[in-house]
């Protein structure tokens, strides 16, 4: 199962999902209370080893505004919330760069990853980052073909039927390891990896 831990803001947080062995971290350079400017997201990428995936997330900035700050903080994904359509994955395939189409599952039914030129699929709730659960049971009927990730209101105690329930490739995280928004929990950063690898 592979496990990305987003919205992190400190090396200490940086530090944490490391050691508890995620495979990917996130940095938000869009709206929201866990926002980083692309220059503290460089000195955080620098932090990681080349083995964890490092994903910057945008909302619906304009390809140009993407390209230069991921440029400019060294990521090496590019995740995209919204309601995107095929040009805007074709107009950043030139950064050769994993890109992560994210948006809400009641949006995207019978969705697959590769549909609109992603390399991975991301199903969340209606309201990226809120922490809020949805119906993940809605997919276990017809889970989305290719590699996917289930993110929204995902916890420590909720990840495992998650996984049970939907089958996805992956999962992502922000909300459910924070004591507080925007404030990260080495502990529940742990507990989660641990929850979601033994699934
Ligand atoms: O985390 C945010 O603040 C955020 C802001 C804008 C777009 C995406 C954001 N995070 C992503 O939201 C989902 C789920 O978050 P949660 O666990 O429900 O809080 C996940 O894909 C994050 O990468």
């Amino acid at each position: 199962m592979f496990v990305k831990i987003c919205g992190l803001s400190t090396a200490a947080d940086v530090a944490a999902a490391v050691a508890a062995g995620a495979d990917a971290v996130g940095f938000v350079l869009t709206e929201s209370p866990r926002r980083v400017d692309p220059g503290l997201a460089r000195d955080l990428v620098a932090a990681v080893p080349e083995n964890v995936l490092t994903v910057a997330v945008f909302r619906e900035e304009p390809a140009e505004y993407v390209r230069a700050a991921v440029q400019a903080a060294g990521v090496r994904a590019v995740q995209l919330h919204g309601n995107h359509p095929a040009a805007a994955f074709a107009e950043l395939s030139d950064l050769g760069l994993p890109l992560i189409r994210a948006t809400s599952a009641a949006k995207a039914a019978g969705a697959d990853c590769g549909d609109l030129g992603e390399d991975l699929l991301l199903l969340d709730a209606p309201v990226p980052g809120a922490g809020e659960p949805w119906d993940w049971t809605e997919l276990g009927a017809k889970p989305p073909a290719g590699k996917w990730l289930l993110a929204g209101g995902l916890n420590p105690a909720n990840v495992g039927a998650a996984i049970a329930a939907a089958s996805p490739w992956g999962v992502d995280v922000s909300s459910g390891v924070e004591v507080r928004r925007g404030v990260k929990d080495p502990a529940l950063i742990t507990a989660f990896l641990r929850a979601a690898k033994s699934a």
